[in-house]
């Protein structure tokens, strides 16, 4: 499965992959359920990955391993070629941050959100700091910097959560249905500031999303994950032609 996504998108096979996860497992505590039965899979840099399935086949486990949202067994996901069991989970959490389904803002104003990440760190942003980055998830700063969590629509709040995130310099996002709560114009705002941190920054997006129409807008390639395994990779294009029955069955249902 390794080098699939590395074939189809035509990529060097020789470049060292963004995130690679080999042989990831998991049980449930109680050892009665393989949540994650062996997944292994090469994230080139760059690229935009989106993840479907059913419900309960394991695509928010996977994606909460590479951040260390619960800790994958040694040896299991790399990131640049390192185990990231070795890395300090605070600077792993900052190169690889996650978009949650609901934004959770702190209390304070808009500005004082997005400076929180590196204030950690004893770095003040300045206020054009601060507007360059609430502009790059496409909200306008002197509309918005002095505004508290609770004056904001969901939408809004949640492009005040992606422009905290990106004050943290990530290399990589990992979205958990970030636009499941969001009505249409919120979604293509969200999807556009993606889309813009992916092409001009070449920030690797990985994905989870239960819309298919939105896998197809923004993945370059999309993995099927059905019962805790990777069954398919292909290309949004290709998503007609998958072959294993459950995610076929998935597909129809979903279209
Ligand atoms: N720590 C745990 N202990 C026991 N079961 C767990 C644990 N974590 C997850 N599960 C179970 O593992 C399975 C996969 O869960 P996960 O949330 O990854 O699925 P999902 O594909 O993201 O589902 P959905 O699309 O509904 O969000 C589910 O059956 C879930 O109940």
């Amino acid at each position: 499965m390794s080098s699939v996504l590395e074939h189809l998108l035509d990529v060097e096979e020789q470049q060292q992959p963004k995130i690679q996860i080999k042989n990831l497992r998991k049980e449930s505590d109680d050892g009665k359920l393989q949540i994650l039965k062996g997944i292994t899979v090469d994230i080139p840099k760059g690229m935009v990955v989106g993840i479907i399935g059913p419900s309960g086949s394991g695509k928010s486990t996977l994606l909460r391993a590479m951040n260390r949202l619960w800790e994958p067994p040694s040896s299991s996901v790399f990131l640049d070629g390192v185990d990231i069991c070795n890395l300090d989970v605070l600077s792993l959490r900052r190169k690889v941050a996650m978009l949650f389904q609901l934004p959770a803002l702190f209390e304070g104003t808009v500005a004082d959100n997005v400076r929180y990440g590196p204030q950690l760190r004893g770095i003040k942003l300045t206020d054009d700091e601060v507007g360059k980055l609430l502009l790059m998830a496409d909200l306008d700063a002197s509309t918005f910097k002095d505004k508290s969590g609770a004056e904001l629509s969901v939408g809004q709040a949640q492009r005040v959560a992606l422009a905290r995130t990106l004050a943290n310099s990530p290399e990589v996002l990992l979205l958990d249905e970030p636009t499941s709560a969001l009505d249409p114009i919120s979604t293509e705002n969200i999807e556009g500031a993606l889309m813009k941190l992916n092409k001009n920054q070449g920030m690797t997006l990985i994905m989870v999303s239960h819309s298919i129409k939105q896998i197809q807008r923004m993945a370059d390639v999309v993995c099927l994950v059905v019962d805790g395994e990777i069954v398919e990779v292909l290309k949004p294009n290709q998503l007609s032609q998958a072959n294993h029955p459950m995610a076929r069955r998935f597909l129809e249902l979903s279209s």
